[in-house]
């Protein structure tokens, strides 16, 4: 029966893949393969089977895994394939209800991105506004300084010590403080960055409570109740409640002096709709709650993944020096030193902007993508696909394709500039996904690692605690987003 039930399939025309264990299925093959490397992992299944997508059970989960750079591509606009998973990782966050844009699917989804995103827009949310890229800028004078004057209040001693700097959340506020700004238009002044930096640490646990495949809590769901610590449940809970009261007072504040006839902020263009809707529309997909999830989930990647992508760079200038050199040589050609690089230099400045798009290439944040799910069963690439199957996208393997990038294995950012200017269409990679799933924080993303990052390079040189080079890359943490265990990096100011 062991035998039998290791090779079951969803199907007769199912892609080629590793067998069923008891349990996790081929969960335990995944991880054995390369412990912390999930996409590493899959890519070396996916060269055994010699097939370009993987299929495989994941507990009671059949799943695919894309690994082909052109299929990866047709899977992310396989409208087909625009679902996701009901989970425990997705209940858990929202009351045991299908809420927020994530975890959502169907007309509920499309509704509430579709409202989120054309909304926020009007306070600077995917595109260039003033007043937004004032708050990052402002922010980011606060973070130097936090690190060139030393700390002012008790929590930034836990971020600064000497000449050292918190890797890990050092970088927080500019990301989180910019999101606040757009739901409330308005920010925690520095005397109240204890709450950011509580936030930014908590979002990182629930982060590391999983991983790109849901890991062993969405696989056997039982495990909440047997070891909540072990697997990852306490943390995953504690770290989304943190967010999940934050915004109950920001968004209890907001109600308290709305006035439904001048808009102040998004929060008050959803309050309105949503008052609107709740008398007049029978199944409304607004509510408060799904208010506090639509803020949770635009700030949650805001409050880690962000951060992470600099850090990993930061990693990168240890490792080549001379990346470092150049990126100077570029900030004080273009900018100089009486004022911060702002959006406009962006343009002017492809060396900087090639390494921000070279280390998301190099090290995808989400190596195996959120995953999506067949809202019916389908066809893809002659193969058949059951309805609910998982379907992942293994950027990794896009991102290191050697008939695309040459040499995939160096970290060269060089390779997106072409007389020395950026060439857009050379960048192939696509750590933000693409499709109707695109990432919806893409352009904030982008806007503001590239005003935090040139902000800090201009003021500073980075190099190892200990004074010794850094000779070969950290082990990373793989959870739903790949991030660095915790390390202090010394700053020395430039002027
Ligand atoms: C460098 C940083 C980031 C990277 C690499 C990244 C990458 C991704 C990826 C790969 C997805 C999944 C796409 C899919 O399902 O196919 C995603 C989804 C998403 N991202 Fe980002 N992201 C980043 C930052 C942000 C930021 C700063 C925000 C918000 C401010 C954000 C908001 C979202 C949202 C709301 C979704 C869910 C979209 C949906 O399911 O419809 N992301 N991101």
């Amino acid at each position: 029966k062991f035998y039998k039930n290791a090779y079951i399939r969803p199907g007769e025309n199912f892609p080629p893949g590793p067998p069923s264990l008891p349990v996790y299925g081929a969960y335990w093959i995944v991880l054995l393969k390369q412990i912390n490397n999930l996409g590493g992992s899959m890519r070396k299944i996916a060269r055994e089977y010699r097939t370009k997508i993987v299929g495989l059970y994941l507990g009671p989960y059949a799943t695919i895994v894309i690994d082909d750079s052109k299929l990866i591509k047709e899977g992310l606009f396989h409208e087909d394939f625009d679902g996701r998973l009901d989970i425990i990782v997705a209940r858990l966050r929202s009351y045991w209800k299908k809420l927020g844009i994530f975890f959502t699917d169907g007309y509920f989804w499309h509704v509430q991105r579709r409202f989120s995103l054309r909304y926020m827009r009007d306070y600077g949310f995917g595109r260039r506004e003033e007043s937004l890229e004032a708050v990052v800028a402002n922010e980011t004078k606060e973070m130097i300084d936090m690190a060139k004057n030393g700390p002012k209040y008790p929590v930034e001693h836990e971020m600064v010590k000497g000449d050292l700097i918190y890797m890990q959340h050092f970088f927080a506020v500019p990301f989180i403080n910019g999101m606040i700004h757009i739901f409330a238009r308005t920010t925690l002044p520095r005397s109240e960055y204890k709450v950011l930096f509580d936030l930014a640490r908590e979002v990182l646990l629930f982060q590391r409570g999983t991983n790109d495949f849901g890991g062993a809590i969405t696989l056997t769901p039982w495990l909440k109740d047997l070891m909540p610590g072990y697997s990852g449940y306490r943390d995953m809970r504690r770290g989304n409640q943190a967010l999940l009261d934050f915004f109950d007072k920001v968004i209890k504040q907001a109600l308290a002096t709305h006035d439904e006839t001048f808009d102040r902020h998004f929060l008050d263009v959803y309050i309105r709709k949503w008052k609107e809707e709740e008398h007049t529309v029978k199944r409304t997909t607004f509510s408060e709650d799904q208010l506090q999830l639509v803020c949770t989930d635009y700030m949650f990647p805001a409050a880690t993944g962000v951060q992470a992508v600099l850090s990993l760079l930061v990693e990168r200038l240890l490792l080549h020096p001379e990346v470092q050199d150049k990126i100077h040589e570029e900030i004080d050609r273009v900018v100089g030193r009486d004022r911060l690089p702002t959006l406009d230099d962006r343009r002017n400045m492809p060396y900087t902007e090639a390494c921000i798009r070279e280390i998301m290439r190099y090290e995808p944040l989400v190596p195996l993508g959120v995953p999506h799910r067949a809202m019916k069963a389908t066809k893809f690439a002659g193969y058949d696909i059951p309805e609910h199957c998982v379907v992942s996208f293994n950027y990794l393997s896009l991102h290191h394709d050697k008939e695309i990038w040459g040499d995939p294995e160096n970290f060269r950012p060089e390779r997106f500039i072409e007389n020395g200017q950026l060439q857009v269409s050379k960048d192939k990679s696509l750590p933000f996904g693409a499709g109707k799933r695109l990432c919806a924080g893409e352009t904030y993303a982008r806007q503001s690692m590239f005003q935090v990052f040139s902000g800090f390079m201009q003021a500073f040189t980075v190099s190892t605690a200990d004074g010794k080079p850094l000779k070969k890359p950290m082990r990373k943490i793989q959870g739903i987003i790949t991030t660095l265990p915790e390390f202090w990096v010394r700053v020395t100011p430039r002027y």
